[in-house]
């Protein structure tokens, strides 16, 4: 397996950098810090997601300043090119892959960090414990291989995981721990099912003997309830018996008692007849009676009807008295009864001027009225107005205002200059106070205090003198002022007493205006009067003449209807009538005279007398027949009598032997009753038994069930023991510890035998801490530490090459980072030899150094730089 390519990006000094290993043995050089190990790293990384140098975090491996860093390695194997492609930090592990490279393109084998880590495992083959120890060789560390050789052994073949293995803390005995408890539950499980197993014979026991019980019960439930049965069938047909027992016994009886109230009924047969036919011959006459009665009844009405004619009569002939009264009356009132109808004519005819002159002489009064209030006005008004008067006096008093006017203004320019003098004279007074130089302010001479004093007394005295003035002044202006508001108030007086004079005077004129108008009016209405009163006059007398004549008109209207026609029509109705009463008083000729309504009453007295015997002899038949149905009910009865008392012959039912049977029964019923509930409770037994011994069953299964895993889990116990044994230092241990030794060994040897050493042979020691031993030419056997440097180096790189060969298919690649460490000048030179040498076992060596010596022995030299932060590549072919 070679490494052909690994691309870098953002992994600690490296930015971005590719780097190709072309040669067989590959020299990475550059000073300290140039970026070289970084390589290295970044191949570990690529391989086992982790770095060679103590790198804490994830995040320490990615260059500073970027987020996220990527490494794709490119291997070949057997032909096949697998590229790796880690990222860090963690967040992005579901990135890594491992691709084949097949023809340019990537056919991704798997995904995310820890499935990509197992793949190399399987497919390469490479293990980071194994190669960490063997062929990727830290700075100055090719010789820490013969430390503590079987420690690093164990530990390269996972030894140290067996003895983790076969701890007493360790898994196997953990599982055998548990096996163990299973074991132990298991016991008391068995104790239990045993438990489980007598409780259920016990169990079955009791149940047996419920269910002898019960069949014991079930044979006498049997009997009895067959005898049960046998006395239930008798009972009910007693019971059948009984009731038509007692229903012909009560039949019987009731029949008997019939017969015997039927023979009751019938017992006055004979007297009833004889009653019968007597009643009989009374109600004969009964039809006789109602023809009577019927005749008198019509001769009755036919008087009534006579009489009710007569009454007619008798008005007809009292109206033609009072209707001839009538008509001689209206004849005498006609001629009245005429004129006031022309009256009344003419009063029509007058009517319409009357009311004219009415209302004409009613306007006329009214007019008068108001005629004469006017002219009461006018003599009122016209003592009151005196305009002329009022317009001089008013004339007068505004003089007067005027001159008082000018006279307040005067004053008010007087009073405006002392006013204006005082405030000259403070000012004045004010200034000769603040004066600060000796200039008098007033006259520009010298200001002694003297002057001062006299200014200020001349201005003080004025200004009092002044101020009496305008004190005078004001009461002045004040004065007149209330002459001005007394005038002022006098010209308003005056001026609204003028405004009513005017109005007034308006007011008069009006009123005469209107008087004259009046008076007109007045006469125009009076000549009208004038003409209409001929009218008036004749209007009144025919008015006096109708109130005279209204009563018999009056009169004559009741009568108006009053005629010779119906006078001639009752006398004709009186006629008819008199003769209809004389034809009905001969039909009734016989019967006149008579106290019919007496004979009506003694024929009804007589018929209600017959009515009440019809009555009674209706009664008599309905009891002659009830008398007869109850003398055929009675032959009926007795022949019901007779059949039923057969019946109950045949019947044949005893009483006794009823009661006999009935007591019986309730006898087996209560039996039967015990037998049950004693049933009900061995069944409640026998359920209860039953489902305990299913229950136990079950729970016998179910131990049954978990203790078939016993004797599996003995067995494991057992061969997990066995295993815990083998694993012992002194079995597999030893036994791999030794066919390793033996495979190393060879494969050492054959190593060495390409470097020009002079031993025959070394051997190896896995029990011994320093356990690499050479064997010289003469025979002797060294100890590894007794070597020179430079045959400790070979033989500790071919050491290491050995252990890989032995436990990888394919050892490709050796890495070898600063080799040169802590060596002198022969040794290094030594080491190049040493180094070509290695070429023949291993196809590709990567050696990183600072060391400019070293380039001689590679045929690839890729030289790193740092520019600023970042590490750059330059390659150099060697050939
Ligand atoms: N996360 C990081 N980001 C950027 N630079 C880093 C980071 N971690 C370490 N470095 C720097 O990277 C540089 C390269 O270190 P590296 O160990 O690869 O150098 P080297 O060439 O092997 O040097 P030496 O021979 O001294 O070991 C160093 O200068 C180091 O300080």
């Amino acid at each position: 397996m070679i490494i052909r390519r690994i691309d870098i990006e953002n992994f600690l000094s490296h930015e971005r950098s590719s780097i190709e290993f072309k040669g067989t043995v590959n020299v990475i050089i550059g000073h300290n810090g140039a970026g070289k190990s970084s390589i290295i790293d970044a191949i570990s990384f690529s391989l086992f997601r982790k770095s060679l140098r103590d790198a804490k975090k994830q995040e320490d491996l990615i260059k500073r300043g970027a987020g996220r860093a990527t490494v794709t390695l490119y291997l070949e194997t057997k032909g096949k090119i697998y590229v790796i492609k880690r990222n860090a930090p963690n967040q992005y592990t579901s990135e890594d892959t491992i691709s084949e490279l097949v023809n340019e393109t990537r056919r991704t084998v798997a995904r995310g960090a820890t499935t990509v880590s197992q793949k190399i495992k399987e497919l390469l083959n490479l293990d980071e414990e194994v190669l960490k120890s063997t062929i990727i060789v830290g700075q100055g560390k090719i010789e820490s291989v013969f430390e503590n050789l079987p420690d690093v052994t164990k530990k390269i073949l996972k030894i140290d995981k067996i003895e983790k293995l076969r701890d007493s803390n360790g898994p196997i005995k953990e599982v055998m721990d548990k096996i163990n408890n299973k074991i132990i539950e298991l016991q008391s499980l068995e104790k239990y099912k045993n438990e489980s197993e007598n409780q259920k014979i016990q169990k079955e026991k009791e149940l047996e003997n419920i269910k002898r019980e019960l069949e014991d019960l079930n044979i006498k439930e049997e009997e009895k309830k067959k005898r049960y049965e046998e006395i239930v069938k008798l009972n009910e047909e007693e019971e059948k018996k009984e009731k038509r027992y007692v229903e012909l016994v009560s039949l019987l009886s009731k029949l008997k008692d019939d017969i015997s109230k039927l023979r009751e009924e019938i017992k006055d047969e004979n007297k009833l007849i004889e009653e019968r036919e007597k009643i009989e011959k009374d109600v004969l006459e009964k039809d006789k009676l109602i023809e009577e009665r019927e005749k008198i009844i019509e001769a009755q009405n036919k008087i009534k009807l006579a009489q009710e004619k007569e009454k007619s009569l008798k008005t007809i002939k009292i109206n033609l008295a009072e209707l001839e009264e009538k008509l001689k009356r209206k004849r005498e009132l006609e001629e009245d009864y005429k004129k006031y109808i022309e009256i009344k004519r003419e009063l029509e005819e007058l009517e319409e001027k009357e009311q004219k002159f009415n209302s004409l002489s009613d306007r006329l009064k009214s007019l008068k009225i108001k005629l004469s209030e006017i002219e009461n006005k006018i003599l009122n008004k016209k003592i009151s107005i005196n305009i002329e008067e009022l317009d001089k006096e008013l004339q007068k008093l505004n003089e007067d205002l005027n001159n008082k006017n000018q006279e307040r203004e005067k004053l008010a320019s007087q009073l405006g200059e002392i006013k204006g003098r005082i405030e000259e004279l403070n000012k004045l007074l004010g200034n000769l106070n603040q004066v600060k130089g000796n200039v008098c302010p007033v006259c520009g001479r010298e200001l002694s205090d003297d002057h001062k004093r006299k200014i200020q007394n001349e201005i003080t005295e004025k200004l009092k003198e002044l101020d009496e003035l305008n004190k005078k002044l004001k009461l002045e202006i004040n004065k007149i002022n209330g002459l001005i508001s007394e005038l002022n108030q006098i010209i308003n007086k005056k001026s609204k007493e003028k405004d009513i004079a005017i109005r007034n005077l308006a007011d008069y004129n009006n009123l005469l205006t209107q008087q004259q108008e009046l008076k007109k009016e007045i006469e125009e209405i009076e000549n009208e009067i004038e003409q209409l009163s001929t009218y008036h006059e004749k209007y009144i007398k025919l008015k006096d003449e109708e109130k005279t004549l209204k009563p018999k008109y009056e009169e004559y209207l009741k009568y108006y209807d009053v005629t010779e026609e119906k006078i001639r029509e009752l006398e004709r109705q009186k006629v008819e009538l008199e003769n209809e009463i004389e034809e009905i008083m001969n039909k009734v000729r016989e019967y006149y005279n008579t106290d019919l309504t007496q004979k009506i009453r003694d024929i009804e007295k007589r018929i209600q007398e017959i009515k009440g015997k019809e009555n009674k002899l209706r009664e008599l038949d309905t009891l002659l027949a009830k008398i007869e149905t109850a003398k055929q009910k009675i032959k009926q009865n007795e022949e019901e009598i007779k059949k039923l008392t057969d019946e109950l012959q045949l019947l044949n039912f005893d009483p006794n032997r009823f009661q006999q049977i009935k007591r019986e029964k309730e006898v087996l019923e209560k039996i039967l009753g015990e037998i049950n509930s004693k049933k009900g409770e061995l069944l409640g037994k026998k359920e209860v038994l039953e489902n305990d011994i299913k229950r136990l069953e079950e729970q016998i299964k179910d131990y049954e069930e978990k203790l078939k895993n016993k004797q599996k889990l003995i067995t494991a116990y057992d061969k997990l023991k066995k295993l815990r044994e083998h694993l012992a230092e002194d079995k597999l241990q030893a036994y791999l510890m030794n066919t390793v030794k033996s495979l190393v060994e060879d494969s050492l040897n054959s190593i060495l035998s390409r470097f020009e050493l002079s031993f025959t042979r070394v051997e190896v020691d896995f029990n011994d801490k320093n356990g690499i031993y050479a064997y010289t030419t003469s025979g002797q056997r060294l100890p590894v530490n007794l070597l020179s440097g430079g045959e400790r180096v070979s033989i500790a790189l071919a050491l290491r090459l050995a252990i890989a060969k032995s436990l990888m298919n394919e050892v490709g690649f050796l890495i070898l980072d600063e080799p040169t460490v802590n060596l002198d000048e022969y040794r290094k030179k030594e080491l190049i030899d040493i180094i070509r040498s290695t070429v023949e076992v291993v196809p590709q060596i990567i050696v990183v150094t600072h060391d400019e010596e070293l380039l001689q022995a590679g045929d690839y030299i890729i030289r790193l730089e740092k520019r600023g932060d970042s590490s750059k590549v330059e390659v150099i072919n060697n050939d």
